[in-house]
């Protein structure tokens, strides 16, 4: 069986997906862009606000004429927000305004009704009020023309709120990368169905959908193959035409029922052995132009392969920034089989990190509680509390 190093196979991975997961360009409406990263600098296309409106429920008057407060003036119209009033304020008049409602030119400020007595004619001012207070200013949030985000932004409820705010209706934003997920074993049943000796529920297939949706991918595909090489062959037929790369689970190592290997190999696919641990076996094949990463079925070989592998690649797609690089201090004392990147999981703790299971690619339940892999690297085999480890963030 043939083998090489993580960095290695990572570079074979980058090589063909680097192709399938070029970086695009669409227009998404801005209600549904949560997430989705800006693929262009996004300028104001109007001046927010539009108009000068009052910020409180009162009266809009010129600060001028309320010098030697109290003063009574003749109310000569009321404004609602929504109204778009008169043009002019008289000189000597006040207009009763409602917040949101545009503030009539030759009034500067307003002045709250708690501040005023009135009846339906006319309003006696208690408080003087300086020019512009509880006037808000056109423009005084953004001009047209600004820029109200830049390229690269991933959209948060906030920015899509702003977008709403000055109109805009489509944004554009990176293409998220189609992908297709298929699990592979004999044994696998979807959750809600009764269990038969030796059979088990599948969790890669969600493992896989919701770690490239977390990812800033689209899942394109989801299915689960028997052992059957023509349903699987089938399965991927399916999965090449939607999606811009397919993830397997299972079926890659040496037993007598590896699909994914006994398919994909005459298809010109490499398979043999990642120095790693979690996810030592491994596969990678083109299909009809679409790239085929295959992970070994172990729960927790599935999940680190994908972090290892795919996940830097469908957020560089998506535009989503690289998880950063992360060091931590270990709490107690482990050991690491030589010449095996070891991907351990770990848990951060308040003086540092702690392992969190031991190394058995089962442990789907420990890898849960975990949040960080703690990365050993092939050569090191001991390191004791204290030492400085390299953690990826879960
Ligand atoms: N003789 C050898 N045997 C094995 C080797 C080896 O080098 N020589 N490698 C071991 C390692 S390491 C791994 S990892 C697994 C990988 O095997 P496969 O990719 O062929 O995976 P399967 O045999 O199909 O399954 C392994 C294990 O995971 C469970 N599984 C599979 N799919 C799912 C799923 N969708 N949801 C939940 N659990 C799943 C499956 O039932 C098995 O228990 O091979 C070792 N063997
Ligand atoms: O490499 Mo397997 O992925 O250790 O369990």
């Amino acid at each position: 069986m043939t083998s090489r190093s993580v960095e290695d196979h990572a570079h074979a991975v980058r090589l063909l997906l680097d192709r399938a997961l070029a970086p695009a360009t669409e227009h998404v409406p801005v209600p549904v862009a949560l997430g989705r990263v800006l693929a262009a600098d996004v300028h104001a296309p109007i001046d927010l606000p539009l108009f000068r409106n009052s910020q409180m429920d009162g009266f809009a008057v010129a600060a001028d004429s309320l010098r030697g407060v109290p003063v009574t003036l003749p109310i000569a119209a009321t404004i609602a927000a929504g109204d778009a009033g008169p043009e002019r304020l008289d000189p000597g008049t006040a207009v009763r305004i409602m917040t949101g409602a545009p503030v009539p030119a030759g009034a500067d400020c307003v002045v709250p009704v708690e501040d005023t007595d009135s009846d339906d004619d006319v309003v006696c001012v208690l408080v003087p009020r300086r020019r512009g207070e509880f006037v808000r200013d056109r423009g005084s949030d953004v001009h047209a023309g600004d820029v109200l985000l830049a390229a690269g932004t991933e959209l948060t409820p906030r920015h899509l709120a702003m977008f709403a705010a000055v109109g805009l209706t489509a944004l554009p934003v990176r293409r998220r990368p189609r992908v297709a997920v298929i699990a592979t074993g004999a044994e696998l049943v979807p959750a809600g169905t009764a269990l038969a000796p030796g059979q088990i529920y599948d969790s890669n297939s969600t493992a896989l959908a919701a770690s490239v949706t977390a990812n800033g991918g689209e899942v394109a595909f989801v299915d689960r193959s028997t052992d059957s090489p023509e349903l699987f062959r089938d399965m991927l037929a399916r999965a090449t035409e939607s999606a811009d790369v397919v993830l397997t689970s299972g079926g890659v190592s040496m037993g007598e029922f590896e699909v994914v290997r006994e398919v994909l190999t005459p298809l010109g696919g490499w398979f043999g052995h990642v120095s790693m641990q979690p996810g030592g076996p491994q596969g990678l094949t083109e299909v009809g132009g679409v790239p085929v990463l295959s992970f070994p079925g172990n729960p927790v070989s599935t999940l680190v392969s994908f972090e290892v592998f795919a996940r830097p690649e469908l957020r560089r797609c998506a535009g989503l920034a690289p998880l950063p690089a992360d060091h931590a201090k270990l709490t107690g004392p482990l050991e690491s089989p030589p010449g095996r990147r070891q991907f351990l999981r770990g848990r951060r703790v308040p003086q540092g990190v702690t392992l969190e299971s031991g190394p058995g690619s089962h442990l789907v339940a420990a890898l849960a509680r975990a949040d960080v892999l703690i990365d050993i690297p092939e050569d090191v085999t001991t390191m004791q509390a204290g030492d400085d480890v390299r953690v990826w963030q879960l």
